[in-house]
């Protein structure tokens, strides 16, 4: 049964042209002007983009004694509704626990996903069954990215040492690592001597994460990838001090991607001053929001290229779930939703401000996160051939962001109250119209999972040149005679 999106304008990362766009068996079959077929989906006045791909969510996450509130099933038909069609969730292993037994449990949780979906595998431990398992987690569940977290002390962090041998693997794998980047070390004594002194509130968490903890991190997992000669991802990259590292690293010529959050571009560090407990810590994440100044330097890191995916990662704790911390911010579940406003949320300070194009809003909201984690041109992409992963978005229709309306399962939402311009008008996922005009139509058990393929030519470019660049011995002649 074919469908056609009719008489819309199409945005990709580099062009913005009018056409209409036939879609067969989940695919995009046809691209131009005056295409038929069974059913017509009417595209006049709005724009037709890749579906969102949000390479950071954490669906029925175990966390710091609980579970993230969305599963599989809600989590994605928040996506669907907010335009977002590909998620990609973290598979974390439990101290010593097999990384395919892990696996195993993720795959069981995702058999509900109403949209695609793939994982990131953490190492959040290292022995040589974990450097043994990596190549069958690549070459067998086509997974090609490993998350380090740097923080969390005593639960999923891990030290320098094990992040070099990580890294290594993973350039040998043609694999590319995250980071989490904050000291966790740092942040860990801070956190007690802030409890030390009486300051118990959830303020306190943003006191003991300051951006200087996350700069260093950041600097650091760069300089240990590209002694690994590794290319390196950092998710939610929220300050100038990580930005400027990953800028330098750039510039130096090193592949090092930075990932801001929804949250980190469109709030600030006012929010831990509340007077209101709950309104605090129900935004209490790490990292916290930052300053006007750091978000300055995300969005223009967004429109120079020097930041490249904008993601949300959600995980999201219910206002019961976020007292378990209430006589101790170190108790609070870091995590906040955005699934469903990442799209809206993005057009509405971003495109309709005129901080970053439309096409820029297409790169790295879906294209460039493609092309990083090789699933491109299948997603991301509006070309013959690729997945029918539409948004098909109406820059004129607004609404107020509210809990009461929102798919997420979790009882308030961090951007309650803001108005936002540009709504998905048709959500399609491989094709399945999933959301029409608002009315939510998604699908339990549609999502599917998203193999990735290693990456042959960054790998290779990279192998190359640390080979030309190794260390060689100088073969002398005419060595003189020991003087002793
Ligand atoms: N970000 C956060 O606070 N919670 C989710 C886990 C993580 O990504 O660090
Ligand atoms: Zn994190
Ligand atoms: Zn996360």
């Amino acid at each position: 049964m074919t469908t056609v999106i009719k008489g819309g304008t199409i945005v990709t990362a580099d062009l913005t042209y009018m056409a209409d766009v036939k879609i067969d068996g989940g695919k995009i079959v046809e691209i131009g002007p005056n295409l038929s077929g069974a059913t017509t989906l009417d595209a006049s006045g709005c724009y037709v983009m890749p579906g969102g791909i949000d390479p950071h969510v954490h669906l029925e996450m175990p966390f710091m004694g609980t579970y993230s509130a969305d599963d599989f099933e809600s989590g994605t038909r928040a996506a669907l509704a907010g335009g977002t069609t590909m998620v990609v969730d973290f598979c974390l292993p439990d101290p010593g626990q097999s990384l395919l037994d892990a696996l195993k449990r993720w795959d069981n949780k995702a058999t509900r996903a109403t949209c695609d979906y793939s994982f990131h595998m953490a190492i959040t431990w290292w022995g040589e069954q974990v450097f043994n398992e990596m190549k069958a987690v690549v070459s067998h569940h086509g997974i090609n990215t490993f998350k380090h977290f740097m923080a969390y002390k005593g639960a999923l962090m891990v030290n320098d040492d094990e992040m070099f041998a990580s890294f290594s693997r993973c350039a040998e794998l043609g694999a590319l690592p995250l980071v989490h980047a904050e000291n966790g070390d740092v942040v860990a004594a801070m956190q007690a001597k802030l409890m030390d002194e009486g300051n118990n509130g959830p303020e306190a968490h943003a006191y003991s994460r300051p951006a200087s903890v996350e700069g260093e991190a950041t600097n650091r997992a760069i300089i240990i990838a590209d002694m690994a000669g590794v290319p390196l991802y950092v998710v939610h990259t929220s300050c100038e001090q990580a930005h400027e590292a990953i800028r330098r690293a750039r510039q130096n010529g090193m592949r090092v991607y930075g990932e801001p959050l929804i949250q980190h571009l469109t709030l600030d560090e006012s929010e831990y001053f509340d007077k209101d407990w709950d309104h605090s810590a129900r935004r209490v994440m790490s990292p916290p929001f930052r300053s006007k100044q750091h978000q300055d330097s995300l969005w223009a890191g967004l429109a120079s290229g020097s930041l490249q995916v904008v993601a949300t990662d959600h995980c999201a704790f219910t206002t019961d779930q976020k007292r378990t911390g209430l006589s101790d911010f170190r108790k609070i579940p870091n995590g906040t939703g955005g699934l469903e406003d990442r799209l809206p949320m993005l057009w509405t300070h971003g495109v309709a401000t005129g901080r970053i194009t439309m096409n820029e809003f297409v790169a790295v909201t879906s294209t460039n996160i493609a092309k990083i984690l090789n699933i491109y041109p299948r997603k991301g992409a509006i070309l013959v051939g690729a997945d029918a992963d539409i948004v098909v978005f109406d820059p004129s229709k607004s609404k107020t962001i509210s809990a009461a309306t929102q798919q997420s399962a979790i009882d308030y939402n961090v951007f309650e109250g803001k108005q936002v311009i540009g709504l998905p008008r048709y959500t399609l996922t491989r094709g399945f119209v999933a959301i029409e005009d608002g009315a939510v139509k998604t699908r339990e058990g549609h999502g599917h999972f998203v193999k990735r393929e290693p990456y042959p030519a960054v790998s290779k470019a990279l192998s190359n040149w640390k080979e030309l660049t190794a260390p060689r011995k100088v073969e002398r002649s005419g060595i003189p005679a020991s003087g002793v």
